[in-house]
């Protein structure tokens, strides 16, 4: 009887679920993405507006959006930490799905708890009342930062050991379980993908542990070196952009149906430090050379997968990564190259100088550049 109740209770879910979270066969999703203007939103803007129109994509930030950003499409400032304006902009625009990309990352979050707490769990849990009292399909990336010390290293499964001891770990395995019960709960379509490291030229990174991985293609065009914050034998999973947003929109776009799980592990290539500054070496310069000064993201690093085992994202919703490290390399160096070509190589570099690089205010310089 009990099962029998259950099982309705679920059928009425499921129902409404699917009623509510597809939008009319006439037009496309409206969809709101939050912090669109960081390193990954603005590309996830791009992809969303090409698929669905730029009208029908809200790109929002609490930062202000350069004037390309703001012709491209609309622009509104959301504070995720404000519910009644995610409201105001979910009842005016008519949005049907959230793209959440609000977040404080992990090094930011471990010089800054209070902030990190706020914004990815306070700022998660407005979201999710959101999707919940508006019936919104929502997709809120999760980390490989979710993963803790005492989790399997190697082909780290979905379903494992979860003790982090970042602020920002410990956020996002918040994010994954309430994601969880408001799906069991109250029907909520939510949706989530453990990212590894995250590579690409054309927004600054925001703060990880993995940002070397971007900051080293500056050092390599800008003075032929680089100064690591990792040391040389920390292999981490990461992936290119491109395979990132792709598997984005294919699970964004998924049936329901067809989900197993509401977080699924991806990953697309893993190196060291050494391994990438040799691939930069074959590609670029046979004299780069690579310093190591491990500081306090190593300690976060040390902590995280090796590899992870993503086969659920493959079977269920078409993961299919396709960009490895050399073809990641050749595309990183080809769109940075532009932006030092006036730049001499500079073979006498100090140690203060390309220790700059590795700082999130060198980023946005560059980010400037860019532009
Ligand atoms: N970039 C990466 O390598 C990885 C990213 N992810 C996840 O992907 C998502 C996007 O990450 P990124 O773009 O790299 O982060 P980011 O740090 O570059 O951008 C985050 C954005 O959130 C905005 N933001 C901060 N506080 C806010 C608030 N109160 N209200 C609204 N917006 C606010 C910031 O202004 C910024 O534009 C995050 O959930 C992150 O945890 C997960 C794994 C890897
Ligand atoms: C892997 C991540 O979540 C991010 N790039 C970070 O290093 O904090």
């Amino acid at each position: 009887m009990l099962l029998h109740k259950t099982t309705r209770t679920f059928s009425r879910l499921n129902l409404a679920r699917q009623l509510s979270t597809s939008t009319s066969s006439h037009r496309p999703p409206r969809v709101l993405v939050t912090g669109s203007l960081g390193q990954l939103g603005s590309t996830m803007v791009s992809a969303l507006r090409s698929r669905f129109g730029s009208e029908n994509v809200i790109a929002s930030d609490i930062k202000k959006p350069t004037v390309d950003q703001r012709n491209a499409g609309p622009f509104v400032f959301a504070d995720v930490l404000n519910y009644r304006s995610l409201e105001q902009i979910t009842v005016d625009y008519g949005i049907d799905w959230v793209v959440h990309f609000s977040a404080v990352l992990s090094a930011a979050g471990e010089r800054n708890p209070t902030l990190g707490l706020s914004v990815n769990v306070n700022g998660f849990q407005n979201v999710l009342e959101l999707a919940k009292n508006h019936r919104l399909r929502l997709l809120s990336p999760s980390t490989m930062g979710a993963f803790g010390p005492t989790t399997p290293k190697d082909a780290t499964p979905d379903l494992t050991i979860m003790r982090p001891n970042t602020i920002y770990g410990i956020s996002k395995v918040h994010m994954e379980l309430m994601g969880e019960y408001y799906t069991e709960k109250y029907g909520v379509d939510f949706r989530s993908l453990r990212y590894p490291g995250i590579i690409s030229a054309d927004t600054p990174p925001g703060g990880g542990t993995t940002d070397y991985a971007i900051d080293i293609f500056h050092g390599a065009l800008k003075h032929n070196s680089y100064t690591c914050f990792l040391k040389a034998e920390t292999r981490l999973p990461m992936a290119y952009i491109d395979d990132c947003i792709r598997g984005t929109m294919q699970l964004l776009e998924a049936p329901e149906h067809s989900l197993s799980q509401r977080v699924y592990n991806v990953h697309a290539c893993d190196f060291t430090p050494a391994e990438l500054a040799e691939e930069i070496r074959h590609q670029h310069s046979e004299s780069f050379t690579i310093n190591y000064q491990p500081d306090s993201r190593q300690v976060i690093a040390d902590t995280w997968p090796r590899t992870m085992a993503d086969d659920a994202a493959r079977s269920d919703w078409g993961w299919n990564p396709v960009i490895g490290t050399p073809e990641m390399t050749r595309i990183m160096l080809e769109k940075l190259r532009p932006m030092y070509q006036n730049t001499a190589l500079d073979h006498d570099v100090s140690a203060a100088e390309p220790a700059a690089i590795n700082t999130e205010s060198a980023a946005p310089a560059a980010a400037v550049l860019a532009h």
